[in-house]
């Protein structure tokens, strides 16, 4: 168990509670506007997917949350604590976990030391405690059989389901995926989805950023389409994929697309 402080234990909150919003969020770099006040509500316990076109500001709303890029303005909450101004460690051991798109372990140091690095320093823990929480994410990640393999001779699987591991030694209470499955083959994905499933099981609060339609729509409750800096679809993944703008400004047109549809293998391309 952290010995962290931990004023937003998950047992003191009532099931379904809201674990984070974003009131009024925006941010512009130049003249491009990524976020134009922007609302998100996520539940705890839910697991939620956004896609929307290359550069539609998706991995920004994510650095937004996890404090790596200040807003412009507008609020975030979590946990029912105000962190628009907490740095990213803060958040980090406030729970907030994240994956980015290029995995950049410490490539001179192994997968376990890696796990071990973000459970001392993300969750907070220390000594046993931490080598037992790092050995348990291996684990759960299927990266037990290298964890004394150096980083930097991973393949790319290997290196997303590290990038995983990293977030989840911190202990999250919200996971944020940012195109965890992009890059691997059809098999890797299933892989991957299958610990997602599990992470989603346990109860972790879930946002994850995938332009493979097929595995996120079954592995979410809701999904949201980000494109000109506003969420321009939110509901169920069925009805997200047909709504008439979102197949517009997404998916490019083309034949009705379901969740049925999109259940086989294969990438959905924006
Ligand atoms: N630090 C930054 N400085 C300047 N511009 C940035 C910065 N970060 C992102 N941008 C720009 O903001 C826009 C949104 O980028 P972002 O990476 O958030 O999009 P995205 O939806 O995640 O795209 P993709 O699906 O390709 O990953 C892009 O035009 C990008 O070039």
């Amino acid at each position: 168990m952290s010995s962290r402080e931990r004023p937003l234990d998950r047992t003191t909150d009532a099931p379904g509670a809201e674990l984070l919003s974003l009131t009024g969020i925006s941010k512009r770099f130049g003249k491009v506007l990524v976020a134009d006040r922007l609302q998100l509500r996520v539940g705890d316990g839910e697991a939620v997917g956004i896609v929307g076109p290359n550069g539609a500001g998706k991995t920004t709303l994510f650095s937004m949350v996890s404090g790596d890029v200040a807003p412009d303005d507008g609020e975030i909450v979590f946990g029912g604590r105000t962190v628009t101004r907490l740095g990213a460690a803060a958040r980090c051991r406030l729970g907030v976990g994240r994956t980015y798109q290029v995995p950049r372990p410490f490539e001179n140091m192994t997968v376990f030391e890696n796990v071990l690095v973000a459970a001392q320093y993300g969750a907070g823990v220390r000594g046993r405690a931490a080598a037992d929480l790092a050995l348990a994410v291996l684990d759960q990640t299927g990266l037990l059989p290298i964890a004394n393999r150096h980083a930097g001779a991973l393949t790319l699987l290997q290196r997303k389901r590290l990038e995983l591991a990293r977030a989840l030694g911190g202990q999250p209470r919200l996971l944020l995926l940012d195109e965890v499955a992009g890059g691997l083959t059809d098999p890797e994905v299933e892989e991957l989805a299958g610990i997602i499933a599990a992470l989603r099981a346990s109860g972790l609060t879930i946002v994850w950023i995938e332009h493979v339609v097929h595995v996120l729509v079954r592995s979410v409750d809701r999904l949201l389409c980000l494109a000109g800096g506003a969420f321009i679809a939110d509901g169920s993944p069925e009805e997200v994929l047909r709504d008439d703008t979102v197949r517009e400004v997404y998916l490019g047109g083309g034949p009705e697309l379901t969740a049925v549809d999109t259940a086989g293998p294969g990438e959905v391309a924006p």
